[in-house]
This record gives C-alpha cells, sequence and structure tokens, in this order.
C-alpha cells in the first residue's frame, strides 16, 4: 500500500477553540485541512459544529507546546482582542514570511496587535459575520446572518484561503478596501454587542424602537470618527448596519452578551474604545460612545 506523503494534506492551528475559531477550523476540515488546536485550555477529541439541525463532527489534534505543532504555516488567530498577549508564545512560533494568521477579530487594531509578536509573517484580518456559540468543549452552534459569512482582504494570499473556506461551505467575499469594510462590521459591533451585554438582552433587543434610534446616534458618531480615520462610511452604511442587525434572529447571543453571561472580561477596547480614541485623535466628540465605554468598564475595568 501506498502511503500519501503527509505534505499534501495542509495543516492549520488554531489559536483560540472558541465560538468563531471552532466554526472557522470546522470550514478548513470540511475543505480538507488538518486542525491542530493550540494550547486549549479544556482539550476534546472532535469538533462538533450545528448548524440547524445538521451536527458536523471532525476529529483534531492538540499541540500543547509549539513544538508540537509540526509543519504547519497557517494560523487561525480566534482568540477575544484582548486575550491576544495571552498567547503571544502561539505567535511568535509563526513569526516567519512564510507564515500567514488569520485573525478573526471583531474590531479594529488587528493588524498591529498581532505584529507586535509576529512582525515577519503575512497578517490578514478576517472579517466575521455569522454569529456562533460555544456550547461545552469543541462544541458551537453557527448560525448564518445576511448574505456573506466572512470578508478578507482582496489579496492573492487571501484569495487561496478565501477558497478553502468555500469550500468548506462559508460563504466569503473580497475587499480591496478592507479598512471600510472593518469600519462597517464595526457599527455593528458598538451597538449590538454593548446594548445585549448592558440589558442582558438577546438581539432582538435591536429590534425595540427606541434602541434603534440610539444604536443610529451612536454609529453616527462613529461614522464621522471612521472618515476621519479614511474609511468610506456615509450615513446609509449606519441604515444598511440597522437592516443588517434586524436580519440576526431575535433569541441569537452577542460575543460579549457570552461573556458578559459567563462573568468573562468583555471586549470593548478593540471596539467603543477604538471610536474613543480615534474621536480624540481627531478631535471629534463620541459622547455616546464615551458613555457606553464607560459603563462596560464599570462592569469590568480591565480591557485592551
Ligand atoms: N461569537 C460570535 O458570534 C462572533 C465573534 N466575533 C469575534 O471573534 C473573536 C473571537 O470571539 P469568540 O469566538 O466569540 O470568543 P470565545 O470566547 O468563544 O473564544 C475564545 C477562545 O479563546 C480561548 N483562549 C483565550 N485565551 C487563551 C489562551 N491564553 N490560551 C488558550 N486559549 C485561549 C478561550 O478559551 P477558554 O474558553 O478556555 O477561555 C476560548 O476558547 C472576537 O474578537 C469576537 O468579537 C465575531 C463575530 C461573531
Ligand atoms: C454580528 C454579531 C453581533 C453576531 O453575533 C457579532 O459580531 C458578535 O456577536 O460579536
Amino acid at each position: 500500500m501506498t502511503m500519501q506523503p503527509s505534505s499534501n494534506i495542509k495543516t492549520v492551528a488554531l489559536i483560540g477553540a472558541g465560538a468563531v475559531g471552532l466554526c472557522l477550523a470546522t470550514a478548513f476540515a470540511k475543505a480538507g485541512w488538518q486542525v491542530v488546536v493550540c494550547g486549549a485550555r479544556q482539550p476534546f477529541a472532535q469538533i462538533e459544529e450545528t448548524e440547524g439541525a445538521k451536527t458536523h463532527t471532525h476529529r483534531i489534534r492538540h499541540a500543547l507546546t509549539p513544538a508540537e505543532i509540526g509543519e504547519c504555516d497557517t494560523v487561525v488567530l480566534a482568540v477575544k482582542s484582548h486575550q491576544t498577549q495571552s498567547v503571544s508564545h502561539w505567535l511568535q512560533a509563526f513569526n516567519r514570511a512564510s507564515a500567514t494568521l488569520l485573525v478573526a477579530q471583531n474590531g479594529l487594531g488587528q493588524k498591529e496587535r498581532v505584529a507586535s509578536f509576529a512582525p515577519q509573517a503575512n497578517i490578514l484580518p478576517v472579517i466575521v459575520y455569522f454569529n456562533a456559540q460555544r456550547s461545552g468543549p469543541g462544541k458551537v452552534v453557527l448560525k448564518h446572518i445576511g448574505e456573506h459569512d466572512l470578508c478578507l482582504p482582496d489579496t492573492a494570499t487571501a484569495h487561496c484561503f478565501a477558497d478553502s473556506l468555500q469550500k468548506g461551505n462559508m460563504r466569503v467575499q473580497t475587499t480591496a478596501d478592507i479598512t471600510t469594510a472593518l469600519w462597517l462590521k464595526l457599527l455593528a459591533n458598538i451597538t449590538a454587542n454593548p446594548i445585549t451585554a448592558l440589558t442582558g438582552r438577546s438581539t432582538g433587543v435591536m429590534q425595540d424602537p427606541a434602541i434603534l434610534e440610539t444604536a443610529r446616534q451612536i454609529m453616527a458618531e462613529a461614522v464621522k470618527v471612521g472618515q476621519a480615520e479614511g474609511a468610506k462610511l456615509t450615513t446609509q452604511h449606519i441604515e444598511n448596519s440597522l437592516a443588517w442587525l434586524q436580519t440576526i434572529s431575535a433569541e441569537s447571543i452577542t460575543s460579549m452578551l457570552q461573556d458578559r453571561q459567563a462573568g468573562r472580561a468583555l471586549e470593548y477596547g478593540a471596539l467603543t474604545g477604538q471610536v474613543v480614541k480615534a474621536g480624540k485623535k481627531h478631535g471629534i466628540e463620541t459622547p455616546l460612545n464615551s458613555l457606553v465605554l464607560s459603563l462596560l468598564s464599570a462592569i469590568h475595568p480591565i480591557s485592551c
């Protein structure tokens, strides 16, 4: 019997085996990649992804140290942005020009955050549009929202990964203007995430007329700041984002509300925090975002 040379099978390393990481790893596994999970705090033998009535399972391998990863040049980083420093030893293991790090984190500053640990690697932000919630170690429930699941920069390298993710049933778009795409997704995350986390309500809260108007005003501040930062945002994007948020099934739980319910630190520094910070830099007032930021930091003061 002839053995398949192992180099024909591509491997993706997953740093952050949570809601989003498990879904992206599943997509790579469906496209024929091997998955190695880096430093999981609660090990599991396989990923179980449930989408509607269907559950897909994929066996994975664990690496307890960077030395155990083996031959691999592709990484999905899906820890919360404020947890990036805590996985720096894994990122440093990929600090080479041949490695690509797909950074699946909401908010802004993906490249800068990761480049401080792996400056030589190719760092690609991945914008995530789906909703996901972990139901146990290695187990995740995926819900699609709108027309696309992921958005990557329009580069030759990114297209290779987009193809695999698409084979793995993700609906992927690419964009030549990643700055605008990141700010556009941010409009949803500086409203739905804090509003659900602060009220303790699922995304159905975004259908409340008074909440909708508040969200519109929070987004309006961010559009001005985003424009000053080079994003080609218009007021129409506000209405598009509000309409998109209405399409999320009402019982969905945002990533920030998941953290609030679990008593974990909240990811606001890379979201609302970035709007307030960039607003100060440009002399643009952001009173609503500053209010939201102060309320979130009163729940849990440490987040970057
Ligand atoms: N969930 C969603 O619907 C969406 C989330 N996003 C974004 O995706 C990113 C990831 O979020 P999400 O998947 O929800 O987050 P989760 O909290 O579900 O997953 C993060 C994972 O990282 C692990 N982790 C954190 N620190 C370490 C460490 N030092 N060593 C090993 N593992 C670690 C956590 O492990 P442990 O459980 O042990 O803490 C957890 O499994 C965020 O930026 C979020 O905003 C974007 C769109 C949708
Ligand atoms: C769009 C949304 C709200 C989907 O869950 C999200 O990005 C998040 O939960 O962080």
